[in-house]
Order: C-alpha cells, then structure tokens, then sequence
C-alpha cells in the first residue's frame, strides 16, 4: 500500500484494484473514510509530482476519485464521469457538493398585475422575508423564508407572481422580446418563459406557446390565464414541424428539452437515470428542433431575426455541440451577445473536439459558482438565406463567420440554400395568401421547380 500524510498527520492510503474489490465484497467503505479519500485524491490531484506516491498513476487517483463521487454522492459510474470531466478536480467537487443543496426560492414579478415594489410590500405585510435577487433584474425576488405557502397567497392566485428559477429569467433576456412582435416558444410548457415573453410585450403582438406534451400544455394553459397574458396562442406541434405549420416569426425561443444535469438538486433521479443513449438521442432531438427554430424565423424581421437557443443542462453535447452544429448546417446565422451580464463562456475546445471561436459568445452558468441551476444560453441572429454552390461554400463560411473545424457529425446531410430554388414555393404562397385575402392574384410567372445547384 501506498501512504500519503494529510495536514492532520494523518495516513492516506490509495487502495489497489485487489483491496477495492475486497471492500467492495465486504460491503463497501464507511461513507466518512469515502469522504476523507475524496479529499486527499482531490489533494493529490492537484499537487500530482508532489504528492503523489511512488508508482501510482494519476489515472488510478481519478479512477478512485469517479468511483467514490459515485458511491457518496449517489450518481452512476457514467454520469459522474461526463460531469467530473467539465471542471477541474477541485471545482468539480464543489458542483456535485451545490448538486446536494437545494437553490434559492424565487418568484418573477408579473408586470402585467403589479409592480415589484408593491408586489415585496404585499408580501413583507403577509411575514414573507424577500429581496430583489440582484442587479440583472428588475422583477425577481428571492425568497428567504415565509409564514404562509408561497404559492398559494392570494397574489400569487390572482396572477401577480410566478414561482420561477432566476435561471429560467435569462434565455428571455436573451431574446429581449419588443412590443408588437410575433415570436414563437418551441417547447414552452407549463409557460415560466412564455408569459415572461407576453409581459415584456405588455400583452401586444403574439407569443405562440408550443409544447408537444399535449398534458403539459394545460399548466400552461392555467399559469397563462393566471397572469392575465392575453396575447398568447396555445399550440401542441412537435416542434418539429415548424416552420411548416407556421413560421416568419420575429422571434424564436428554443428552451430545449434535455437532461437536465443542471437541475439535479430539484430532480436527484438524474443521477442514476441518465446513460450515454440518452445524452445521444437528447443531442440528436435538439439538432433537429434548433434548425427548425432558425427556420422559423423571419430574416427580414425589421426588429428582430433572432434565436435564442437554451438548456436546464451543463452537458457539451446538449450546449456547444447543438449551437456548433447549427452553425454549420445554416450558413445565414451567426451567434451574438446573449446581454447577458454574467456567466461563463461557452466552450470553444472540449476534448479533442474543436467548436467555431464564436462559441465564447454562449454562456454557461453553474449552481456552484452562481447559485443558481445549471443552465446554458446562446442567441442566434438569423441572416437573409442567400445562394452558395459547393465550390465556394468555404468563401462564405468566411464570411459568415463560421470557422468551424470539426467535422459533420452526420444527421441530415448538407443544407445549402439555393434562393431560385425557394422563389416558385415563395411566389406559391404568396399567391395562396393574397387569395385568402381576397385580393386579385396575378398570373403564375413561373411554377416550375428549379434543379437543386450543383
Ligand atoms: C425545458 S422544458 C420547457 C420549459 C418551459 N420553456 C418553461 O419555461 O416553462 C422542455 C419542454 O419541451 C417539450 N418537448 C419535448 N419534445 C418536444 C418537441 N419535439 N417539440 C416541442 N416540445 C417538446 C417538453 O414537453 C417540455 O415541456
């Protein structure tokens, strides 16, 4: 055995492979002894030349490590793996450690009913203890403790607050929604964003609100005539079959369903109930649903031609990977500052795997270092589509902005728009709606589908 002493004096010893499986067969390792190992891996790790003894690779301290980040903190040997891999040794001890408390309770002012001043006044006089949860926003209070059931006051029945995580404020920042505008929630149900959506409009415009999980749309349904959001449309497509059922939005939100590895304190069933075929099919689903959310959006929106894409997830396949690939399957988007004020950089490199520069526009954030669930924001602008052939398809990906060097990593083959293609469906639809209008429709000039460019 290998000895190791801590500031205590104290004897570290790395087990062999023998000694673990004995351990294992006689019932496993005193949770505090786990404990103590973490630290002193954790030490080792982080002073390896040092600190390590003789002969024991640092592979066999983070084999030890996985194994017991698994046993004390409950997840399985592949999910404690891929989150371990996200951070640092050290800081990836203090994300599984925040994974453990619960965040803070939070409520968003609904602008629509009331004001924050008045709705903290309400609430202080029924012995709510609250504060403004901080600078980046002027409707969330956070709630620290409360004599009666924070949802269930009589402000909260009549609409003048939504219980909601400060983390799902920021994908609506992100998309600052303007009056008068026609935006799209993909996957909006049970609506924390969707009626934050109708309140920056001040009830003007439309938010089309879309779910596919038709039971989960009557939460929604419920927390949209709770606040009084009276431009709100409710819909249960698959998201899809956007933009066929509709599109031209000004605006698109893509609160993506995922893992969820950033809400684990709130659902602790993600621990064990995550395998790699589910991160697999989750990536494949959210690549599918993102182009069909850039398509949905109208380029020449004279205020706006956005896509904010997000995730209650810290996984890169789920983030960086999905924006990525978007990047190279629509050569009219580009990624901009999310405005949002804090946060970390998404990853531009991540194991071997390189992403376009751009990808440092994203933002991560972290229940361990914001107090707050893990969560993931990027913010497309969508450009005019315009005609590339294949031969120059390198020249306008420079000019675009898309520097990408990973390859394809398959899915729906190559997506180039050619514009004289799109002119006979465009002219189609433009004659089907001045019909619906009732207005006088010219003749066809030209109906004939166009050869795809070479
Ligand atoms: C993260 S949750 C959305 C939370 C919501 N944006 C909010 O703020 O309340 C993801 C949602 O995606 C929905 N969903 C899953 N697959 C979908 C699909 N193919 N099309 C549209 N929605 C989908 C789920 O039913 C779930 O409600």
């Amino acid at each position: 055995m290998d000895e190791l002493g801590d500031a205590d004096g104290e004897l570290f010893q790395l087990p062999t492979a023998e000694e673990r499986e004995a351990s294992k067969a006689n019932g496993g390792t005193d949770i505090l002894d786990i404990q103590r190992r973490m630290q002193m891996c954790v030490r080792v790790l982080g002073n390896f030349k040092k600190l390590a003894a003789n002969g024991r690779s640092r592979s066999e301290y983070i084999e030890q490590l996985l194994a017991d980040i698994g046993s004390y903190y409950g997840y399985n040997d592949f999910l404690a793996e891929k989150l371990f891999q996200l951070f640092p040794v050290s800081e990836a001890i203090d994300f599984f450690e925040a994974n453990e408390v619960p965040r803070p309770v939070t409520i968003r002012t609904n602008t629509l009913r009331t004001r924050r001043r008045d709705l903290a006044q309400a609430l202080i006089n029924r012995g709510v203890n609250l504060e403004p949860i901080g600078k980046w926003t002027n409707v969330g209070l956070q709630v620290f403790e409360s004599t009666v059931p924070i949802g269930a006051t009589p402000e909260y029945l009549a609409g003048h607050y939504m219980l909601q995580a400060a983390s799902s404020f920021l994908p609506v920042i992100a998309l600052s929604p303007q009056p008068n505008e026609r935006i799209l929630d993909m996957a909006s149900a049970p609506g924390g964003k969707a009626t934050y959506i109708s309140a920056l409009m001040q009830n003007t415009g439309v938010v089309f609100a879309n779910d596919s999980n038709k039971a989960r749309t009557k939460s929604l349904s419920a927390n949209v005539h709770r606040l009084g959001c009276k431009n709100v449309v409710i819909s249960a497509y698959d998201g899809r079959e956007f933009p066929k059922v509709m599109g031209g939005f000004d605006r698109v939100l893509l609160d993506a369903p995922c893992s969820g590895t950033g809400v684990i304190s709130k659902d602790p069933s993600v621990k064990i109930n995550k395998s790699f075929r589910d991160f697999t099919l989750l990536s494949h689903l959210q690549k599918q649903l993102v182009l069909c959310a850039i398509d949905s959006v109208n380029p020449e929106s004279r205020t706006g031609g956005y896509v904010v894409y997000s995730t209650c997830s810290v996984t890169v396949e789920e983030n960086e990977a999905v924006v990525d690939y978007a990047l190279r399957k629509r050569p009219n988007i580009k990624l901009v500052d999310t405005g949002l004020e804090f946060g970390r950089e998404g990853y531009t490199k991540y194991r071997g795997k390189v992403f376009s520069d751009k990808l440092s526009l994203t933002k991560r954030f972290y229940p361990h270092v914001h107090n707050m669930d893990g969560f993931f924001v990027a913010k497309f602008k969508v450009e005019k589509r315009f005609k590339i052939a294949n031969h120059d398809e390198k020249d306008v990906r420079s000019k675009t902005g898309i520097t990408s060097a990973e390859g394809e990593q398959g899915g729906d083959g190559d997506n180039v728009f050619d514009s004289d293609e799109d002119k006979p469906y465009l002219e189609e639809n433009k004659r089907r709606r001045m019909k619906a209008k009732g207005l006088r429709v010219p003749p066809r000039v030209s109906t004939q589908l166009l050869a795809p460019s070479a």
